[in-house]
């Protein structure tokens, strides 16, 4: 059991070094000192490096496997290098490896993502045939069904480095999440959020997971008052979807849940990546019934979507 209380021994949280991880590290830490009243030296921030980090000159969907920014991370947890690590949960495998658990969210941001454009005001204003810059497979095949005339470009990289790509001209456009913007106080370089209805988010989108050892118990009572009930809820209804359709890195999917009152909606879609096809579905019911509409959402939309459907990826 890890006694975070002593400074000589100061609790370890791992993270990845981007800016981006780096301000979702100090997000929890903050939250942990407030929720216990423990000074910042009761924390080391420890920076990991992941393969998705080394690798930037190819698509990841190249690269392949799951965990491209995980695995890293997830084996100094599991060698006790550190105590916690701190995630986006979008870039979250919907299982974690033997002996690790996420049962932590803090308070999710924007979920929506942005427009993100130096000269150009929102997808409409795009001029016929503009290039548009993107590696998430999810926005390029959205993109794609929607204005099937633009050209889609890789656009890999952090976020500094995919504005610098449009100032250079490589592109005239791109996505960014509304959250990611947020958190690293650039909220000014989006041009317009786009509607869920218009372009449903990824899966978890604008939330923080934390992961630990399933075992740590003096972790778990360390985390129990940060997590976000709200936000736990709607990314299980998420995951759930997700999970059923085995998200591969080479599956365009989207999902979005909204809490009013007591109850839950879900809205899912599956794309082809090329944006010939897409299908989405909606559920509604009780907030505890939300994994379950998850999995349910998720066999109406592979039940429509037949045998052929992933053919083509
Ligand atoms: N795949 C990279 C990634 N993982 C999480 C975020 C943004 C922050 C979030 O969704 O919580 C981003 C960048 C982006 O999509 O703009």
């Amino acid at each position: 059991m890890t006694n975070f209380a002593d400074p000589d021994r100061p609790l370890k949280i791992g993270t990845r070094g981007s800016k981006l991880a780096l301000a979702q590290a100090y997000e929890l830490r903050a939250r942990v000192m407030a929720a216990h009243d423990l000074p910042a030296e009761a924390f080391e921030i420890v920076v990991i490096r992941t393969t998705g980090d080394r690798v930037t000159d190819r698509p990841l969907k190249e690269i392949g496997g799951k965990g491209l920014f995980t695995k890293e991370i997830e084996e100094a947890l599991a060698a006790g290098g550190i105590d916690i690590a701190v995630h986006s949960m979008k870039d979250m495998p919907t299982v974690q490896p033997d002996g690790m658990v996420i049962d932590c969210l803090l308070p999710r941001e924007d979920a929506r993502d942005a427009f993100v454009s130096p000269h150009v005001g929102s997808i409409a204003e795009l001029p016929e045939g503009a290039v548009v810059g993107s590696s998430s497979l999810r926005r390029r095949a959205q993109l794609a069904h929607r204005r099937p005339d633009l050209r889609l470009v890789e656009f890999r990289g952090n976020v500094q480095t995919r504005l610098q790509k449009l100032e250079d001209g490589v592109a005239v456009a791109t996505f960014l999440a509304m959250a990611g913007l947020s958190r690293l106080d650039m909220l000014h370089v989006a041009r317009s959020p786009i509607d869920p209805a218009e372009m449903l988010p990824a899966v978890a989108q604008g939330a923080i997971g934390i992961e630990r050892r399933s075992d740590d118990d003096g972790i778990a009572a360390l985390l129990r008052p940060v997590n976000d009930v709200e936000t736990t809820q709607r990314v299980a209804a998420e995951r759930a979807f997700l999970a059923r359709l085995d998200g591969s890195c080479q599956t365009p999917i989207a999902g979005y849940a909204e809490l009013q009152g007591t109850r839950l909606s879900l809205r899912g879609e599956i794309l082809r990546p090329d944006g010939s096809q897409a299908l989405a579905g909606m559920r509604e019911g009780e907030i505890a019934d939300g994994p379950a509409m998850g999995r349910d959402l998720a066999e109406e939309l592979l039940t429509r979507a037949g045998q052929g459907f992933f053919d083509h990826l």
